[in-house]
């Protein structure tokens, strides 16, 4: 693909933080691309950076140094409501991500300045929800439910990127399958591009068509998901993979 394909850029992104008078390097001179329609999986143990990564490509924080692109334009330093026009987070607990006071068609309608009525019924179907359920709150929603309407939301603000952050980690097996399968559909049929952080790399080799591997706040391996898979480099790479087939 040529790189006018890529839609998503960060180049050597640097983060750190004090804590308890400690210095910690959360990322280490990251970079990382995402091509127009594509799948990126995220792999790495617990505090490796990975949403740490998500919250700068999204704004949430801003890096020490390095750069951030939106289809070869610069955004680093931009706020969160500006990358938020093509770019929206979906986090591990879409129930806390919903004001508990407000019915699904305020939550929804509202983050997203007035999503029309038609758009709203064609994104409802094509994450399986019914509209009746823009009547209910979210604690009356099941957790499969809520993180099909969090993507809902995300789709309705016409952003055409999605960052998953263990977005199917709370989920049972079977509705994990079910987010799974809608992302794989929502890539084919409305050219969302996701970047999809996990530790679980049995579900990221499935999904994702490139893999980047997240070490201490490095990317230690990056590329087509089969062949990262199949013919590991890092020897972090492998150990992964080894507690895999375990
Ligand atoms: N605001 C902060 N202040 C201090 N340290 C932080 C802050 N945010 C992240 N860190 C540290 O940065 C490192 C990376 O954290 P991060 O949450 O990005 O990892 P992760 O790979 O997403 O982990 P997990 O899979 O557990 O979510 C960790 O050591 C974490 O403690």
């Amino acid at each position: 693909m040529p790189d006018s394909d890529i839609i998503l850029e960060g180049k050597n992104l640097n983060k750190s933080y004090v804590d308890k008078g400690k210095k910690l390097q959360a990322l280490k001179d990251v970079s990382f691309f995402l091509k127009n329609g594509e799948i990126l999986g995220i792999v790495g143990e617990s505090g490796s950076g990975k949403s740490t990564l998500l919250r700068h490509v999204s704004c949430l924080e801003k890096p020490d140094s390095g750069n951030l692109y939106y289809k070869g334009t610069e955004y680093t330093g931009k706020s969160p409501a500006f990358a938020g026009a093509f770019l929206q987070m979906i986090f591990q607990d879409a129930q806390m991500s919903f004001d508990p006071r407000m019915k699904m068609k305020k939550a929804v309608v509202e983050a997203t300045k007035g999503c029309g009525h038609e758009k709203l019924s064609r994104i409802l179907e094509a994450v399986g929800l019914d509209e009746s359920l823009l009547e209910k709150k979210a604690g009356s929603m099941s957790g499969g439910q809520c993180q099909r309407m969090s993507i809902a939301r995300a789709l309705c603000s016409d952003a055409g990127i999605l960052l998953c952050d263990e977005a199917t980690s709370a989920l049972d097996v079977t509705t994990q399958a079910q987010v799974v399968a809608l992302l794989q559909q929502l890539r084919e049929k409305e050219g969302v591009s996701i970047i999809f952080v996990s530790h679980d790399i049995a579900l990221v080799s499935m999904l994702c068509d490139r893999i980047m591997v997240m070490k201490n706040g490095e990317c230690v391996e990056e590329g087509e998901t089969g062949k990262v898979l199949g013919n590991p480099q890092h020897e972090y790479t492998k150990e992964l993979l080894d507690n895999l087939i375990e």
